[in-house]
């Protein structure tokens, strides 16, 4: 399973994210030419490497011509999204990325999502790298992604408003609407930009810890400031072996319908949790609730983990390792007077077992009118 970390000592922006991609392989040629399937004028790429600190890495600008500076609604910026000729999958993930500083502008100005306007000159910069990120993301078809605690600098930034307070209020509001962790350390300025956010909180899980992985390669996006700290977004590519670790995620809720519970495991079961059931408990103040537990491969965790968050009425989930012992399994086709069944058969050393798939069963029942006794006992001459 390929591995992207992002290591975000000293913060991260739109420009770093795209060094750091850059650095890591992606051709800025390509980038450019994908880039172009936005049917805008008025940008290009430079990309650079440069030394900083004494690290090798790439500072990535992107260049606005004069007709570069429009004032752009979030409205505007979906229609030129979906009208591009980009790829659905890189469309789908730029829009989610832009939804989430449209979100938190929204919410910072007081404005509808819609109205949300895009800072000066930001409009096509933040186009370029969001869709840009996008791009290279798809481009590099990770399995996993990472990011670190980001370190967001502390002081004050200068906007067309005047100073604003580091984070500034939308990178805060982002961060807020993710579950990653912030901090400040050695840097007055700031190092951490909504675009920057945006994209790692759509792209990457948060891990508090350096993951567990194989790194094989380094990218270094460099950010334009100089602090007294390296100003570099690092992104480590890596291997993880195909995990055959199962997790059990847990939790309890009292305070939802039936209904809800019963749309809950259709959808988990959906979305590739390996089992989910609920067992019936009493909770705190004598109430009635259920017990919620979810098998699920540790890659599909955070996948499982918003579901639960999302759609039930918990404030939080426990989750641990279990080992599992799986008999092998495969499967044959019998024929009986009635129609064909489906023959489950699982082994596990001298433990041979053979099983009618249900649903045949079933089906054979209804078509024939016979009692579901009555057609387990005719397929067990047919086996
Ligand atoms: O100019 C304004 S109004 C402004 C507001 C905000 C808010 O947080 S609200 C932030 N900014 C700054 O603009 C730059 C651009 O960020 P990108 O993510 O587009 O690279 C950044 O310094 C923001 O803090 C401006
Ligand atoms: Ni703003």
């Amino acid at each position: 399973m390929k591995v992207l970390y992002f290591d975000c000592f000293s913060g991260i922006s739109g420009d770093m994210v795209l060094g750091a991609f850059i650095d890591l392989g992606i051709d800025p040629v390509f980038l450019e030419k994908e880039l172009k399937k936005l049917n805008l004028s008025g940008f290009s790429i430079e990309a650079e490497r440069t030394m900083k600190k004494g690290i090798a890495g790439t500072r990535c600008h992107v260049i606005l011509s004069e007709d570069g500076h429009h004032h752009r609604h979030f409205e505007d910026i979906r229609n030129i999204i979906a009208n591009s000729t980009l790829s659905d999958e890189v469309k789908e993930t730029a829009l989610a990325i832009f939804m989430r500083v449209a979100v938190a502008e929204a919410t910072v100005h007081n404005v509808p999502v819609d109205r949300v306007h895009f800072h000066e000159v930001g409009a096509l910069d933040s186009i370029v790298d969001i869709v840009g990120a996008a791009i290279c993301y798809h481009a590099m078809k990770p399995d996993l992604v990472y990011g670190s605690k980001i370190n967001v600098g502390c002081g004050w930034v200068r906007c067309a408003h005047g100073l604003l307070p580091v984070p500034a209020p939308a990178t805060a509001e982002i961060l807020c609407n993710s579950n990653f962790e912030m901090y400040s350390k050695c840097i007055d300025g700031e190092s951490a930009t909504p675009t920057g956010v945006a994209i790692l909180s759509e792209l990457g899980t948060y891990s508090p810890t350096t993951p567990s992985f194989i790194p094989e390669k380094t990218g270094y996006g460099f950010g334009g400031k100089d602090f007294g700290i390296l100003n570099a977004l690092r992104i480590i590519q890596g291997r993880k072996n195909e995990s055959q670790e199962t997790m059990v995620v847990e939790t309890n809720v009292d305070d939802m319908t039936g209904e809800m519970a019963g749309y809950v495991l259709e959808v988990l079961l959906q979305k590739g949790a390996l089992d989910a059931f609920y067992t019936p408990v009493y909770m705190k103040k004598n109430r009635p609730g259920i017990h919620l537990t979810v098998l699920c491969n540790e890659k599909d965790l955070p996948v499982i983990e918003e579901i639960i968050l999302r759609e039930t009425s918990t404030l939080g989930i426990r989750k641990y390792p279990v080992v599992r012992t799986c008999m092998h399994r495969h499967f044959r086709t019998i024929t009986t007077p009635l129609g064909d069944v489906t023959i489950k058969i699982s082994e596990h050393g001298s433990i041979h077992k053979e099983t009618p798939e249900y649903e045949d069963v079933k089906k054979l029942a209804q078509s024939s009118g016979q009692s579901l006794w009555e057609v387990l006992e005719l397929i067990e001459k047919y086996k």
